[in-house]
């Protein structure tokens, strides 16, 4: 017998890539593996590193308001539909997973009409648009978090938890701290905007430098194209647009992270036991999932909140000195909780389908 297949998809920003990754790495060796994403997102750069097969296909933004180029980007839709049924029907895999993102739900709706299963995860406390409209086309849906169970159908959803990339959790201290030349005298703050950077906090962290710097050693993670050359000098901030392999060894070197509130890189943390400050996306620029994900964290004292209306230089030190100050405590709480073995258990119900 020749070897199942399996086709990933999902995309748009890394969030809906990096449980892909992690599940792919843990496939066995009896599976062909392909992707289908966008032409342009991130997860082209990152599937084609990890040498999986990649189509691309067109995709446009799904938006619940109305917008001219609304129309448009239906017309992307519906081509990325017919690309995506014929790539399925030369693959013919065994099933399509999707970790959502707009580009998932053309591929979605192809695999229906093929009759090929699908399964889906889903990161956030409240369903994404892709996820909302697939659910219904799902055959098993996979959830993060507890409270986001009572929006899809019961009898074919699970709790399991993050799925978190197996090298995000070996990383090396001491290797990370000489790849940025950092000594060991001060604590490392680690800044994550999210997987294409934040721009307001970006522009926070760079004006608090003086005081910052002067506290911590800064890793700044600001997403492309957002790098700024006049920072390069400033001694104890490095600044990067994305990390790949690199980012477990600065993640093990981390004393506190400043993050967004998406929620891979919030369940990465809680795995490695790193306090957070959680500065979520706004409503005003998003369905308001981040600041859920971030209650749900603070609820259970693994972070502090700080909505990005609040944040200025004086409320971003205030709040960092409070988690520095009860640090041991957050770690403590994280410590305690159970470890999600999401990873395992999706991998599981990969291999055992049919
Ligand atoms: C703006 C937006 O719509 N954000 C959503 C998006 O976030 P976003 O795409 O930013 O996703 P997450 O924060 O959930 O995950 C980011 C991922 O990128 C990785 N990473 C990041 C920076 C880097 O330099 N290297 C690296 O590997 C992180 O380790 C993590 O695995 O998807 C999440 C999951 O559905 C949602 O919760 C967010 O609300």
């Amino acid at each position: 017998m020749g070897n199942k297949s399996i086709v990933f998809t999902g995309g748009g920003s890394a969030g809906h890539v990096t449980p892909n990754m992690a599940i792919i790495k843990e496939l066995d060796k009896g599976w062909d593996i392909f992707y289908i994403g966008s032409r342009k997102g991130i997860e082209k750069e990152l599937i084609q590193k990890i040498n999986i097969p990649y189509y691309g296909i067109n995709s446009g933004k799904l938006r619940r308001y109305f917008d001219f180029q609304n129309v448009k980007d239906a017309f992307n839709v519906i081509k990325g539909y017919f690309e995506a049924k014929i790539i399925l029907k030369k693959l013919k895999p065994n099933l399509v997973f999707s970790k959502g993102g707009f580009v998932s739900v053309p591929v979605i709706l192809a695999a229906k009409t093929l009759r090929i299963p699908v399964f889906i995860h889903e990161s956030d406390i409240t369903p994404g648009l892709a996820n909302k409209i697939s659910q219904r086309f799902a055959t098993k849906i996979f959830t993060s978090f507890e409270e986001a169970k009572k929006f899809f159908p019961e009898h074919k959803t699970t709790v399991i938890g993050s799925p978190i990339r197996k090298e995000i959790l070996s990383g090396s201290a001491a290797r990370g701290r000489a790849f940025l030349g950092f000594h060991s005298n001060l604590p490392v703050l680690t800044i994550m905007g999210g997987s294409l950077g934040a721009k307001k906090i970006n522009e926070i962290i760079r004006t608090s430098l003086p005081e910052l710097t002067l506290k911590y050693q800064i890793v700044h993670l600001c997403g492309k194209g957002n790098k700024e050359e006049r920072y390069s000098n400033v001694s104890g901030y490095r600044q990067y647009e994305y990390l790949h392999d690199e980012l477990s060894d600065i993640l093990a070197a981390s004393d506190i992270v400043i993050t967004r509130g998406g929620s891979n890189a919030i369940f990465e943390f809680l795995a490695l036991n790193i306090p957070m400050l959680i500065i979520p996306l706004g409503l005003d620029q998003s369905r308001g999932d981040q600041i859920l994900n971030a209650k749900a964290f603070q609820e259970k004292g693994y972070c502090l909140m700080l909505e990005e209306e609040k944040l200025d230089r004086e409320t971003l030190m205030e709040h960092l000195d409070s988690i520095y100050k009860n640090k041991e405590k957050f770690e403590k709480n994280m410590k305690s909780t159970q470890k999600s073995s999401a990873l395992k258990i999706l991998v599981k119900e990969i291999e055992d389908w049919n």
